[in-house]
C-alpha cells in the first residue's frame, strides 16, 4: 500500500542562508534546528523550502535542458559514456545502473567533485573516479546550468549541515570543527531520465536504496507518484514534488555520525505514468578523506532523550564510496 499524500515535514532554510541570515534571530535558527532534529530522528525525509534562494525559472530550466539532452540521438549521448572515462563520470545508458542486482529503468549523467587522486598518466587506465566530468555539448546551456546548480547546492549544503549540527545539540564552536569534515565536499550529482516503467518490468525505475553520504537535495519535474520513501512504520509514502521545495533525505554518513539516531531512509522510484520524468539529485557528501566517527553531540542528545545508539566502525568516506559504487565500475 502506498500512502497518497506526502506526510513529510516542510522546513524553511532561509534563517541559515548567507543572503538572509541577518534577517533572522538565533531563536529563529534554534527553532529551525529543532525542526531538523525531529525530522531527521523521526522521518528521515523532508521538504526544504528554498523559495527566494532557487528561482523557479532556474529550477525549470535545468530540467528542460536535461530533457533536451536525453532526447539527443543515442550515439551522441554515448560519446560521453562513463566507459570512455573512469567508469563513473559521464553518461549511463538505459538499464545500465544496477540496484540490488536488478537493472534500473533510467538513463543518466553522473558528475562528481574533482578527481581526488593524482592525474592519470598518459596511456594508463584511470582508477575509478580518477577522471574529469564529461558534459554534453548539446544543448549548449546544460553545462553552465549544471555548474551553477552545483554552486547553489554547496551553499545549501553548508546551511543544512549547520542547522542539523545545532539541532543535534552542537554549539557554534563544535559546528566549526565538524564543518571541516565536509568543507571540501566530495559531492556528486546525477541527472536522471526515466521513461515509463514497462508494465512487466523486472526491477524498478530506481530500486530501493539508501544514499551514501550526508544529504541529498532532490529536484524533480512535476511528475507525481514516482518517488516513494519508506516510513518508520513500514509504509511506502509518495514524496510528490512540492513547488518551491527540494526533497532532502539523510544519507549513510549522518546515520553513522549519530549511531543510527538519524537513520538513512530507504527510497525508490516507480514511474508508471506515460511521460518521460527527469530528476536531479545532488549528493552533498563529506570530504573524500574525512573519517566518519560517532559524534559527541549525538551521544549527549541520545542520553538526554533516552535513545539507545548503535555505533558502527569508523570509516573513511572515500573508501566507503568506492566500496558502494564499485558495482558500477566495470569499464
Ligand atoms: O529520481 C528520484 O526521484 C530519486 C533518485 C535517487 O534516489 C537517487 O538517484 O539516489
Ligand atoms: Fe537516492
Amino acid at each position: 500500500m502506498v500512502t497518497p499524500t506526502p506526510a513529510l515535514p516542510i522546513i524553511s532554510i532561509a534563517p541559515y542562508l548567507p543572503a538572509t541570515y541577518a534577517d533572522y534571530s538565533d531563536a529563529d535558527r534554534a527553532a529551525v534546528a529543532a525542526q531538523f532534529h525531529a525530522a531527521c530522528r523521526d522521518v528521515g525525509f523532508l521538504y526544504l523550502n528554498v523559495e527566494g534562494f532557487l528561482l523557479k525559472d532556474d529550477m525549470d530550466e535545468v530540467l528542460t535542458l536535461g530533457t533536451e539532452f536525453f532526447e539527443r540521438p543515442q550515439e551522441e549521448k554515448e560519446k560521453i559514456h562513463i566507459g570512455s572515462m573512469d567508469g563513473a563520470r559521464g553518461y549511463q545508458r538505459y538499464g545500465e545502473n544496477i540496484t540490488q542486482g536488478k537493472a534500473d529503468h533510467h538513463e543518466g549523467l553522473d558528475l562528481y567533485a574533482a578527481n581526488p587522486y593524482e592525474a592519470v598518466e598518459a596511456g594508463a587506465k584511470p582508477r575509478p573516479l580518477q577522471g574529469d566530468n564529461q558534459y554534453p555539448k548539446t544543448p549548449a546551456g546544460l553545462q553552465p546550468a549544471l555548474e551553477a546548480w552545483v554552486d547553489k547546492m554547496h551553499v545549501l549544503g553548508e546551511a543544512v549541515m549547520h542547522a542539523m549540527a545545532l539541532g543535534l545539540g552542537m554549539d557554534e564552536a563544535e559546528w566549526k570543527a565538524f564543518w571541516k569534515l565536509s568543507n571540501k565536499s566530495f559531492w556528486s550529482m546525477r541527472l536522471i531520465g526515466y521513461p515509463p516503467l514497462p508494465p512487466n518490468a523486472d526491477g524498478r525505475s530506481c530500486g530501493e536504496h539508501k544514499d551514501y553520504g550526508n544529504l541529498t537535495f532532490l529536484h524533480t519535474d512535476s511528475t507525481p507518484d514516482a518517488l516513494q520513501v519508506l516510513s518508520r512504520s513500514g509504509e511506502w509514502i509518495n514524496a510528490n514534488p512540492v513547488p518551491g521545495c527540494v526533497v532532502v533525505n539523510i544519507g549513510a554518513m549522518w546515520d553513522k555520525w549519530t549511531g543510527g539516531m538519524y537513520p538513512a531512509t530507504l527510497h525508490r522510484v516507480i514511474h508508471k505514468a506515460p511521460t518521460y520524468r527527469v530528476s536531479l539529485p545532488f549528493f552533498f557528501e563529506p570530504n573524500f578523506d574525512s573519517n566518519i566517527t560517532l559524534l559527541d553531540a549525538a551521544k549527549r542528545t541520545a542520553a538526554k532523550e533516552g535513545i539507545e545508539l548503535v555505533p558502527e566502525p569508523d570509516v573513511l568516506y572515500g573508501d566507503y564510496l568506492l566500496g558502494k559504487v564499485s558495482g558500477n565500475f566495470k569499464y
